[in-house]
């Protein structure tokens, strides 16, 4: 292969939620993106983003496609895996008034919609650690994460809340990082699946 560098191929799940946004994103970042709709698709990925959406229609749509082992073993098998907002409550091994996880691999405990009825949607100006110093954080009834285990990296805070964190493998944030032009948080994935798969 003399000369030609291999494209990281990032999937989207793309079940529900904002799957498009997110393709857009991932060819900025210099990625190929493949929207996943059936569980064997996973094996063609370097890394998966899970986007935002409605965790509870996710989890449903999950269930019927039969999706739930497959992502887990995903996970396991240290590819990256990238949770936005509705997909960061998918990744959480527990989640505020829950018994059991969704997927359940990042060791965080998460509140949904927990910045207030008021601020259903906002945005906001904060530094990520190693990756910007002012990224423009679209909030959209998002949740954050109240409890992070010890191997967990946290990368942002508002008002005192951690809304980005990262634990090996696992990416997770309570914002949209593909709703604006700023694709660092993207190109920082993209980058995590290159190093993961050795390149
Ligand atoms: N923008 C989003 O992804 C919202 C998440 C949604 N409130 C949930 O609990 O699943």
């Amino acid at each position: 292969m003399a000369g030609k560098e291999m494209m990281i191929k990032i999937g989207v799940l793309g079940l529900q939620g904002a799957v498009r946004e997110h393709v857009h994103s991932i060819r900025e970042s210099g990625a190929e993106a493949i929207v996943v709709k059936d569980k064997d698709q996973l094996a063609e990925i370097d890394g998966l983003i899970l986007p935002g959406g409605e965790s509870t229609t996710m989890r449903k749509l999950i269930d019927k496609y039969n999706f739930m082992e497959s992502l887990k073993e995903f996970a396991r098998s240290g590819k990256p895996m990238f949770g936005t907002c509705a997909g960061l409550i998918l990744l959480a091994k527990n989640i505020i008034g829950y018994e059991h996880p969704h997927i359940g691999v990042m060791d965080v405990k998460v509140e949904r919609n927990s910045f207030g009825r008021q601020k259903d949607s906002f945005e906001a100006d904060i530094p990520i650690a190693g990756i910007a110093d002012d990224f423009q954080a679209v909030f959209i009834r998002a949740p954050h994460i109240v409890q992070a285990g010890e191997n967990v990296e946290i990368l942002a805070k508002h008002n005192e809340k951690i809304v980005a964190a990262r634990e090996g493998n696992i990416l997770g944030c309570s914002f949209h990082p593909e709703l604006t032009d700023d694709h660092r948080i993207t190109a920082y994935f993209v980058n995590m699946a290159k190093e993961a798969k050795g390149n």
